[in-house]
């Protein structure tokens, strides 16, 4: 059987992309077509190194071009990524292609713990990953990140002081907590905090990301407006566990990047300590704090829920001791990996449907 060059892409025409519901040839993902008459060759271009449907795509591009080639033409095929971004030109960061906001109505329900595995997830699956803490409730990413009493250097460059973010599990990190000893008692008042968090964007040499996570402090705060007043957030993923208490918070965080002014896109939920679970026994599930909130909450603003992360001890303890679970074997590594991917696909869906975000101009 002969076939051309144009055979192949007029078969993988007919494959499509599931989250953009357009052909891989018209969303510009094939590349490098060769064929000889013993092999076809191309490259499969996604959207993100964490695509949940790599696998599934790349069977799809196989099955579409063997119909055409037959079977004693080998096929091969080379899956990559490049991650979309809407922030090209930005003034500030251009090199940065998405920033995205983690936020919690209420603390303590694992904000940190949450963003750290995903930050680390993230970096596994080879994507460009940074984080800021700036968190100045209690900034926990130092230590669950092993980094506690490291200082990031700083460079200069035309004068300027240039902070050099710490890298730590592939991840490139600044923490407000960098900028006090560990065991002293500093009360961030709201200016004081929001100028570190601009000097973390201004003067911080992150160099080219695919991904920027900012793990912000609970609640709405002087911080948040800062946030979007200095970057155009690509998207905001708002942390909760299921019970009342928390969930009543929670809606007051997902109003304030709802706000007209702020219109900041929500990319979902995400429902910690959904359930306990022995680690030894992960069928058994207990819902202490209640059942569904998160749920109802992502149906309640149209957003999908991200993924459940079940108590377990193992995630507490892995904390403490600055190794993320998600380095570790095993189910809970598994549940963040899956949410990074999840993730990932919901910030492809978003730059693929949405227009870029405005820096928001606040009169204060
Ligand atoms: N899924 C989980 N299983 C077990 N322990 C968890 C889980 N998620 C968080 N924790 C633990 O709960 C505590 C609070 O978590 P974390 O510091 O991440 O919350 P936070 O929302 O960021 O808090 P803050 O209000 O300080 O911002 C930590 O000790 C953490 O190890």
């Amino acid at each position: 059987m002969s076939f051309t060059q144009a055979d192949i892409l007029k078969a993988l025409s007919t494959v499509e992309d599931p989250d953009f519901k357009k052909d891989l040839v018209t969303l510009g993902m094939i590349k490098d077509v060769t064929v000889s008459p013993e092999s076809v060759s191309f490259t499969v271009v996604l959207t993100t190194p964490a695509c949940p449907l790599k696998e599934k795509i790349r069977q799809d591009c196989e099955d579409a071009v063997d119909k055409v080639v037959g079977a004693n033409v080998a096929i091969n095929i080379k899956m990559t990524s490049s991650v979309t971004t809407l922030r090209d030109n930005a003034p500030l960061l251009p090199g940065v292609k998405n920033i995205i906001a983690i936020a919690s109505g209420k603390g303590g329900v694992g904000k940190s713990t949450v963003t750290t595995n995903l930050a680390v997830a993230l970096a596994q699956s080879g994507a460009k990953v940074g984080l800021i803490d700036a968190d100045i409730s209690g900034p926990s990413i130092p230590v669950m990140f092993n980094c506690e009493f490291e200082q990031p250097s700083v460079k200069q460059v035309n004068g300027k002081n240039i902070i050099i973010p710490i890298e730590q599990y592939g991840v490139k990190l600044i923490s407000i907590g960098f900028l006090t000893p560990p065991d002293s008692a500093v009360v961030w008042r709201g200016p004081m905090a929001s100028a570190a968090l601009k000097q973390f964007f201004s003067d911080a040499d992150w160099g080219e990301l695919d991904y920027l996570l900012i793990d912000l402090p609970p609640g709405t705060s002087d911080i948040h407006l800062t946030l979007v007043q200095t970057v155009p957030v690509t998207g905001a993923v708002i942390v909760t566990t299921p019970q009342k208490v928390a969930l009543a918070d929670a809606n007051k965080g997902m109003s304030m990047f709802r706000q007209q002014q702020i219109n900041v896109p929500i990319l979902g939920v995400i429902e910690n300590m959904a359930y306990f679970t022995p680690e030894e026994l992960p069928d058994n599930k207990y819902y202490i704090f209640g059942k569904g909130g998160g749920q109802n909450l992502a149906e309640k603003y149209n957003v999908p829920l991200l993924g459940q992360v079940p108590l377990v001890q193992s995630v507490r303890e892995s904390g403490d001791s600055g190794l993320p679970a998600v380095l570790k074997e095993g189910v809970t590594a598994d549940v963040f990996k899956d949410l990074a991917k999840t993730l990932a696909r919901q910030i492809a869906i978003r730059n693929a449907n949405f227009t870029q975000t405005q820096r928001v101009e606040l009169k204060v």
